[in-house]
């Protein structure tokens, strides 16, 4: 390791209005965009020297193609961005665009090339499949004769992270920015305030500095301080290693990038040699965040040839002139990942005014321009403008925040960047973390778990493992048959995982109305189905809402949203209002009991009328099962008749027992996705997010719109023209075919939109799912037909509606 000792500067401003922390390519990536939004009071702290943290050892790879579609436009821009920033400071990128080659050695990966083909079609992105004869034409020193195909991604191009971050922070320093470097920030400093914890400057070695905003883009830094300041930021460093080699013949300037995913491995041309870079599965984790050294700057970790030499004979293999190519320099750089390999954005909820920007998973180059005009466009709107749920820092909590549970997950977590993208993967590193009461039960009936926000859930039971696939996978049987069982007889689900909040107080009932879309002012036992939305008429939750007395709710949401959910109670309660609320999400087990016959079930178990006129949908009340006392929720996301049983944890076993001794069929997960999409049912994080209106999502019922209740989104629905897409369901006519989600939706083979979540109906009978439909959409539109989607190797012809499949 060698490093290179930093000294103090003298003249530190006292206050800015906001601070960032880190001078690496993001912090100057925010600066510059502040700056563009006409933020002055900017300042950068740099510990050491601009870009000397990590950014200088990144490999400068900027590939726009991602797997989402906010994903895809936050590097599109960053590409643009590098393709012009030297007109606007006068300082080169070195940005080059080259294209890109990602070769595919299997049929599954030629697949998946496909399918990411089919992405672009659906973003706008120019992307070809080629043959690989043609691929070793535009990439002369590699061999192809193993390889079955390629994509050619014309976006894709080269960048030069050093002189990348000096033109971004010099265009900060022409907007009025202030940096200054060898001045390391030792503390986020924090104070109580009426509306909780907020920030108040930063501590660093050359003195306090006040600020209203501080964003933290310390990279693998960021998680110490943030330790410090009782905020979650859950990354960790791993070693990423690669070598420049001396020049080899065939390369140019303008060489394409290069994957080869199938042997963990890129490349790019440098002065005439290559970049051999990779991500191996057996992946190599750095010292915990609190052990970083102190000064590491220009700093690399030794050379480990032992563990590179799975990269490097894969890179012999695809190129074999490197066998005798010298080697100029190995790179070890430690770099910092995450525990989903998605970024950190946004605002802490933990403290107001603190903003991360950091946790990059080895594509902080290719994501700098995006992610950082992303985080100055949050700050300077006070929130997201774009869909950024993916990489919202709130979709973590403390359990994510484990080093031990971290220092396990990044190495999984680095070891899949290449790896292909199976539909519905699970990760298998840091398990279990949070379980069920009936987990250990659960599992001694087969079933395989998924796991969600830590929560292990079953998702299927009986087959011996999880098998991954484009097309059917074997435990597909078992979970059609479960799924069956619900819709014709019934079946218990253990959905624990869903994220509770108990709210109370004297103002509960008004901030609930302020923020919930449906009217929730109901009768005490009344159960509404409600979204949250912003400003923007968007979707930032989706959630039940059931009135447990006059002033106390209990609020039901998804298992991966409860930081998110609780954010959101917690900014939009005014000072003055006494309302509070209390995450009860461990308190209490979930069965859904669900299914034409839960009512008998049920019934053979309680001495509650569960008649429709005493028990209607939509209602909920204290009953007790099997002897235990529990509250039991009219209500479903399978679209059958069924309660959710609202279990204190020490009875789960109990009445779980009592359910499934007779009749009822432990079901999980799949089975619940292909019931839901049967009957139309939208997903948060799936189709309802951030920047989906109900109107678009034909979910106006579940709104007060058409009353004069006022609620947080309402002006924007009101005011907004007649929706431009539309979500509608869809059916395969080919029984065989097998869909995911994320596949392109074609009408007379032109693209029109794409599949959101799909899955395999067991009742229907095919392949059924939601998706996207650009335009002013209909009945006759859909009806006229002529829509398929693109499998990966194929179109598979679909019939869409706006109603469900199932009614
Ligand atoms: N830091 C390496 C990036 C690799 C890639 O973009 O595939």
């Amino acid at each position: 390791m060698r490093a290179q000792r930093a000294s103090k500067p003298g003249d530190l401003p006292a206050r800015a209005e906001i601070v960032v922390v880190g001078g690496g390519v993001v912090g100057c990536s925010v600066a510059y965009h502040l700056a563009r939004l006409g933020r002055s009071d900017v300042l950068l702290l740099e510990q050491g020297h601009l870009s000397g943290g990590t950014t200088w050892h990144a490999a400068g790879l900027v590939g726009p193609l991602r797997a989402s579609e906010s994903g895809t436009r936050l590097v599109r821009y960053s590409a643009e961005l590098y393709a012009r920033l030297e007109e606007e400071t006068g300082l080169a990128t070195g940005y080059l665009n080259t294209g890109g080659l990602v070769l595919a050695r299997t049929p599954d990966r030629m697949t998946q090339l496909r399918r990411t083909a089919a992405y672009g079609a659906a973003y706008g992105l120019e992307a070809e499949v080629v043959s690989a004869e043609r691929a070793r034409e535009m990439w002369p020193p590699m061999q192809v004769d193993d390889l079955l195909g390629a994509l050619w991604l014309p976006g894709d191009g080269k960048v030069n992270p050093a002189d990348l971050t000096q033109s971004l922070a010099r265009g900060a320093r022409q907007g009025g920015a202030t940096i200054r470097e060898r001045t390391r920030v030792l503390e986020l400093l924090v104070s109580e305030t009426a509306a909780g914890r907020a920030v108040t400057g930063v501590r660093t070695d050359a003195g306090d500095v006040e600020a209203d905003r501080v964003v933290l883009c310390a990279g693998q830094w960021s998680k110490a301080l943030g330790d410090a300041a009782g905020v979650v930021v859950p990354l960790h460093s791993a070693e990423h290693f690669y070598v420049v080699t001396e020049a080899v013949e065939g390369t140019r300037p303008d060489l394409p990038i290069m994957r080869d995913q199938d042997g963990w491995t890129y490349f790019k041309e440098e002065v005439g040699g290559l970049v051999v870079g990779g991500f191996e599965p057996n992946a190599k984790a750095w010292v915990a965040p609190d052990q970083i050294p102190y000064p590491f700057e220009f700093a690399l970790l030794e050379e480990d040839w032992e563990h590179f030499s799975l990269l490097m004979d894969e890179a012999v293999h695809r190129i074999p002139s490197l066998a005798t190519t010298g080697i100029r320099k190995f790179y070890n750089g430690p770099e910092s990942f995450t525990p989903d390999n998605q970024f950190l954005l946004g605002e802490t909820p933990e403290v107001r005014g603190l903003y991360v920007g950091c946790g990059f998973n080895s594509v902080g180059i290719a994501s700098a321009g995006g992610a950082g005009r992303a985080l100055a466009e949050w700050i300077v709107g006070d929130g997201p403008q774009d869909d950024l749920t993916g990489v919202d820092v709130r979709r973590f909590g403390p359990p994510q925040n484990d080093v031990g549970f971290l220092r396990e997950r990044v190495v999984e977590t680095l070891g899949l960047h290449y790896a292909i993208p199976w539909p519905n993967r699970e990760p298998v590193s840091g398990r279990p973390q949070r379980t069920s009461p009936l987990h250990d039960v659960l599992r001694g009936r087969g079933a395989l778990f998924g796991t969600r926000n830590g929560w292990e859930r079953p998702l299927v039971y009986g087959p011996a493992e999880l098998d991954y696939t484009w097309g059917k996978p074997a435990w597909l049987a078992a979970s059609a048959a479960e799924h069956r069982a619900c819709r014709t007889g019934v079946a218990v689900f253990d959905q624990t995982s869903f994220s509770k909040y108990a709210v109370s107080g004297p103002d509960a009932l008004a901030l609930l109305q302020w923020l919930c879309a449906a009217d929730v002012d109901v009768q005490v036992g009344g159960c509404v189905y409600t979204p949250w939305l912003n400003e923007r008429g968007g979707y930032e939750a989706d959630v039940t809402v059931t009135r447990t007395a006059d002033d106390a709710f209990l609020v039901v949401s998804s298992a991966a949203t409860t930081y998110r959910d609780l954010d959101w109670l917690a900014r939009h309660r005014s000072p003055g209002q006494d309302v509070r609320f209390a995450d009860v999400t461990g308190d209490l087990a979930v069965l859904g009991t669900m299914g034409p016959g839960a009512r008998d079930l049920l019934s053979r178990h309680t001495t509650a009328d569960l008649a429709d006129e005493a028990f209607p949908f939509g209602t909920s009340q204290e009953i007790e099962v099997a002897g235990v006392r529990l509250r039991a929720t009219r209500m479903t996301y399978v679209g059958e008749l069924g309660w959710e049983l609202y279990v204190p944890v020490d009875g789960a076993v109990a009445v779980h027992a009592a359910l499934t001794g007779d009749s009822a069929v432990d079901a999980g997960y799949s089975a619940i996705e292909s019931l839901r999409l049967e009957k139309g049912y939208r997903a948060f994080g799936r189709e309802l997010l951030p920047d989906v209106t109900p109107r678009e999502a034909g979910l106006v019922f579940a709104t007060a719109l058409r009353g004069d209740k006022d609620f947080l989104g309402r002006a924007a629905l009101v005011a907004a023209p007649g929706p431009a897409r539309r979500l509608v369901s869809l059916v395969c006519a080919d029984p065989e075919a097998m869909l995911w989600g994320g596949e392109l939706l074609l009408r007379r083979g032109e693209p029109v939109g794409q599949v959101t979540s799909a899955a395999w109906g067991a009742t229907v009978g095919a392949a059924v799912g939601l998706a996207w439909v650009r335009g002013q959409v209909d009945a006759a539109l859909l009806d006229a037909g002529g829509f398929s989607v693109d499998v990966g190797g194929g179109d598979a012809a679909v019939r869409l509606s706006l109603r469900a499949p199932l009614r």
